[in-house]
């Protein structure tokens, strides 16, 4: 069934092939007669900005715009005027700072708008493709999303196929060519025949033909059919087929006409003419194209095909502009004897207000620096060259003493007496400043003055995490911003996770890492942490030993009080310690310094005597006995976890050594334990390994980490390729593509979570004493937090390198701090503070207790896990939508 609004924009499906479009006269169309609504969109005083301080660029200047109901709206400028920027505030994926916007008399994001859903069909500048699926995989999945019967999807993938040439439906969209992936990407816009299409730059990449096939077609959609089409081009002659064209400059509107209008009112014959004109006009210097220098130079050569700004502005400008096509070099001169003009200050104003205007498909895109150039009389004027960001030159009068024009770029700025003047060339801004005594001249003539000042407050999103304190104030400025809820579309839900789900076997290499990864990093931990350290070298010095007897170890296993050292030595365990005999206590100290062994173990020449007279002499022994009844044992203990296994082997091999020789003596063996007695434990094993101890944490962590890092991936990725806006602008719901997440991630989490126990408990023997049900409850829980953490690390990083970062930063703290690693006992009483606010401290506690005691849920040392873990993911999903509602707004 198709829902009511895609009734309105759709219409009924109809079965038609090329030449003739399935285009339908929608409701829509009626409805925007009827509305009496003449504009489709409407623009006033729109002002945007982004970044803050000095960094903050206004990119949109009171920017006004009209878009006729049923026009073809042909938006022109140089990249990085604001013409994007102004289609995704449209579109309502960004937002002005000040100033309005009304798309069908609403505001984008309002019912009235259509904005977002199906009545707009938006084309980002981006691909906003998946790259795994098919052409066709593709446009079934936005017909998914729009709910189009499968007619319908048929009859339009037939005709687009025609109408934009597009490889086989079988293709991959990542196995095709850019050109062709656009053309897929304008296919998908066009897919359901919207009222409303907005296209950012849909011909990049197209051959002519195919070009003009495509505008043919947008003049049928339009004409015929009452749709409005806004499209942005970079090839200005094909936009004479717009009913409007809007010349777009430094983030304002030079002219919005009939392409007719402009060139009969302007008298010239081609748009770009038009577009040179008015630029200069407009009275800026502006960018020049790779690969071209243009060097403005005092005097020093002419050019034949300069034309005279004073011939086409009818007043005296002294100024000379070449135009050209990819050429090596401009030079615009200066030369008084080129012009008439006596007026050493309009020649200066000539300098600063030169516009040099490539002319052709890919113009003035690179330019970056302005330089000087200089003869053997100083500096005499500026390079402009394709490296570099903005310079600033500053020009002493010293240097410049024999040159005029110098000298004029102080008068320019009236600031005549001044030492030095300061020439800037902004290539964010495409301005050419002059700065002279701390005051600066601004080239544009652009209307900043209609922005607010208020926009300079405007968050910075120029970082690539959001600053969300500026994010806060340009909320605040919203008269709009409320907070909306919407409930989940069923068919776009389930759209998105097929989709999800198509995605993530598509790729099954990665499938498999991601699924194993888990299982992998606890077979690893069981593997390498907890075990005792083992072959570890002891050096052994047994002065007992007969050197005239070839110092044999020999011992005996009755009540025989002889060689008590090697009767020693015989319980040490040898998988623990590698005995080493050493002649010398000097040569076995030396041996340990150079880190051969670990440690000596010295016996006395009379071990076995002295420690059978300690023995009789009990209290009474005297300091001499004791001292050489001893084992003497000195260690290395650099390494702690080795050096206490050695120190608990020594000691345990002492207490089976006297065990042996009492219960050979008939005495009681026990007698030789000392009277401190660990009877069997309330829960755990007697001996406990740091593994068992290590275990639940290890699992929560390896689980929400995992879930953190696929969640940023993925939707940082969907944003950085434009899915997200093209997704948002069709009407699906943040709600909604982080549902279908959560729904394609929570399946492969229950996979990874089983695979982590079962390699755990089943292989690796941990014991779980409590339930098992609620020990996979708590990791779940706590792959879902890790999931919404990960959504709040992707709302608020532009990047993957930042959202590494973040995660990264916030992985040391959550392992250090969450009684993972250590007892919480053993930290500092503040820190513990710290450590209870973590998302996992109590889920850790609380997973021990079910493996370590076998609580079940009716302790609060087990239920706080469950409902702090509950909370923690409630609160990063609200965090994750209000970042991502505050970003809305500012970048
Ligand atoms: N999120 C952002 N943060 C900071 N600056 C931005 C951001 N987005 C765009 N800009 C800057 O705003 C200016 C206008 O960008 P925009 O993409 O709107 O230009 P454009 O006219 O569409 O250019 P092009 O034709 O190359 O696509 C540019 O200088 C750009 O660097």
């Amino acid at each position: 069934m198709m829902s009511e609004d895609m009734m309105n924009s759709v219409g009924a499906p109809k079965t038609s092939a090329p030449p003739s479009p399935p285009v339908h006269r929608s409701g829509a169309d009626n409805e925007a007669g009827s509305a009496g609504i003449a504009e489709a969109i409407f623009v006033r005083n729109a002002c945007k900005s982004y970044g803050v301080g000095k960094r903050r660029s206004n990119v949109l200047r009171g920017l006004d715009m009209n878009v006729k109901k049923g026009t073809i709206y042909g938006l022109l400028g140089a990249s990085g005027c604001g013409k994007t920027t102004l289609l995704s505030c449209i579109v309502g994926r960004r937002s002005f700072d000040s100033g309005e916007v009304l798309v069908f008399g609403g505001e984008p994001g309002s019912i009235e708008s259509g904005i977002p859903g199906p009545r707009v069909g938006y084309m980002p500048q981006e691909l906003a493709l998946y790259g795994e699926f098919t052409i066709k995989e593709t446009l079934q999945y936005f017909g998914r999303i729009y709910n189009l019967p499968a007619s319908f999807v048929k009859s339009q993938m037939e005709f687009l196929f025609n109408l934009l040439d597009l490889p086989p439906g079988h293709r991959y969209v990542k196995t095709l060519s850019g050109g062709q992936q656009r053309r897929v990407s304008f296919a998908v816009a066009l897919f359901h025949e919207p009222e409303l299409l907005i296209l950012d730059e849909p011909t990049v990449g197209v051959d002519p033909l195919l070009r003009q096939s495509i505008w043919n077609h947008l003049v049928r959609l339009s004409t015929d059919h009452g749709r409005t089409v806004i499209i942005t081009t970079h090839y200005i002659e094909e936009a004479r087929q717009a009913h409007t064209i809007g010349l777009m400059r430094s983030g304002h509107l030079l002219a919005e006409e009939s392409p007719h209008n402009l060139l009969s009112l302007h008298g010239l014959s081609t748009l770009e003419d038009v577009f040179l004109k008015l630029c200069m006009k407009d009275g800026v210097v502006k960018h020049a194209t790779a690969p071209v220098v243009a060097t403005i130079t005092n005097g020093k050569n002419s050019y034949p095909n300069m034309v005279h700004p004073q011939e086409m502005e009818g007043h005296d400008n002294p100024a000379y502009v070449q135009t050209f096509n990819n050429v090596d070099a401009i030079t615009a001169d200066i030369d008084h004897q080129h012009h008439n003009s006596q007026d050493e200050e309009e020649d200066h104003k000539a300098l600063a207000q030169l516009s040099i205007i490539p002319l052709g498909a890919q113009y003035w895109k690179n330019t970056k620096s302005i330089l000087p150039v200089a003869d053997e009389d100083g500096i005499v004027g500026l390079t402009f060259s394709p490296s570099g960001d903005s310079m600033v030159h500053t020009y002493s009068n010293k240097a410049s003493n024999n040159h005029q024009h110098i000298n004029q770029m102080n008068a320019f700025n009236n600031q005549g007496n001044d030492d030095s003047a300061t020439a800037t060339f902004d290539t964010k801004e495409g301005l050419f400043n002059l700065k002279h005594g701390g005051s600066s001249t601004n080239g544009s003539s652009s209307s900043t003055a209609s922005c607010s000042s208020s926009s300079s407050n405007a968050g910075d999103t120029s970082s690539s995490c959001g600053s969300t304190a500026a994010s806060s104030r340009a909320v605040g400025k919203r008269r709009s911003g409320t907070f909306k809820l919407a409930i989940p579309s069923w068919h776009r839900s389930a759209a998105l996770i097929r989709k999800n789900f198509m995605q993530t076997f598509r790729n099954i290499g990665m499938f498999l890492f991601i699924f194993l990864l888990p299982a992998a990093q606890a077979i690893l931990f069981c593997l390498a942490i907890g075990r005792d350290p083992s072959f570890l070298k002891m050096a052994i010095v047994n002065d007992e030993l007969d050197p005239s007897q070839g110092r044999i170890c020999n011992y005996t296993t009755d009540c025989t009080y002889s060689m008590f050292s090697c009767r020693y030595l015989r319980f040490i365990d040898n998988t623990t310690i590698v005995q080493v005999p050493f002649k010398s206590l000097t040569d076995a100290i030396e041996a340990t310094k150079r880190g051969e062994v670990w440690g000596v173990v010295h016996f006395g020449q009379n071990f076995t005597d002295e420690l059978v007279v300690r023995q009789a002499d009990g209290n009474h022994a005297d300091n001499e006995t004791i001292l050489a009844s001893r084992i003497a044992i000195t260690l290395d203990w650099s390494n702690q976890q080795i050096s206490l296994t050695l120190q608990r082997r020594l000691i345990e091999a002492f207490e089976d050594f006297s065990k042996d020789v009492l219960s050979a003596c008939s005495y009681e063996p026990a007698a030789a334990s000392i009277p401190v007695t660990f009877l069997d434990p309330i829960y755990g094993e007697k001996k406990p390994s740091f593994t068992e101890f290590m275990a639940p944490g290890i699992i929560l962590t390896i689980v929400y980490f995992i879930a953190v890092a696929l969640t940023a991936a993925v939707f940082i990725n969907e944003r950085k390729s434009g899915l997200l806006d093209r997704s948002i602008v069709a009407g699906v719901q943040m709600t909604e593509i982080m549902l279908a997440h959560l729904v394609n991630q929570f399946t492969v989490l229950i996979g990874q979570t089983a695979l982590v126990f079962l390699f755990m408990l089943l292989v690796f023997n941990i014991a779980c004493h409590g339930s098992l049900a609620l020990a996979v409850f708590i990791t779940l829980l706590q792959g879902l937090c890790g999931m919404s953490y990960g959504l709040v690390v992707s709302t608020l990083c532009d990047e993957e390198t930042s959202a590494i970062h973040l995660s990264l930063g916030s992985f040391y703290p959550n392992l250090l701090l969450s009684g993972v690693l250590w007892p919480m006992e053993g930290m500092p009483v503040y820190l513990r503070y710290v450590s209870y606010f973590l998302p996992q401290t109590y889920a850790v506690e609380s997973l021990r207790n079910v493996f370590g005691r076998g609580w079940g849920i009716e302790r609060p040392e087990v239920y706080f896990g469950i409902v702090i873990s509950f909370s923690w993911i409630f609160a990063l999903l609200a965090l994750s939508l209000i970042v991502v509602r505050i970003r809305k707004y500012t970048g």
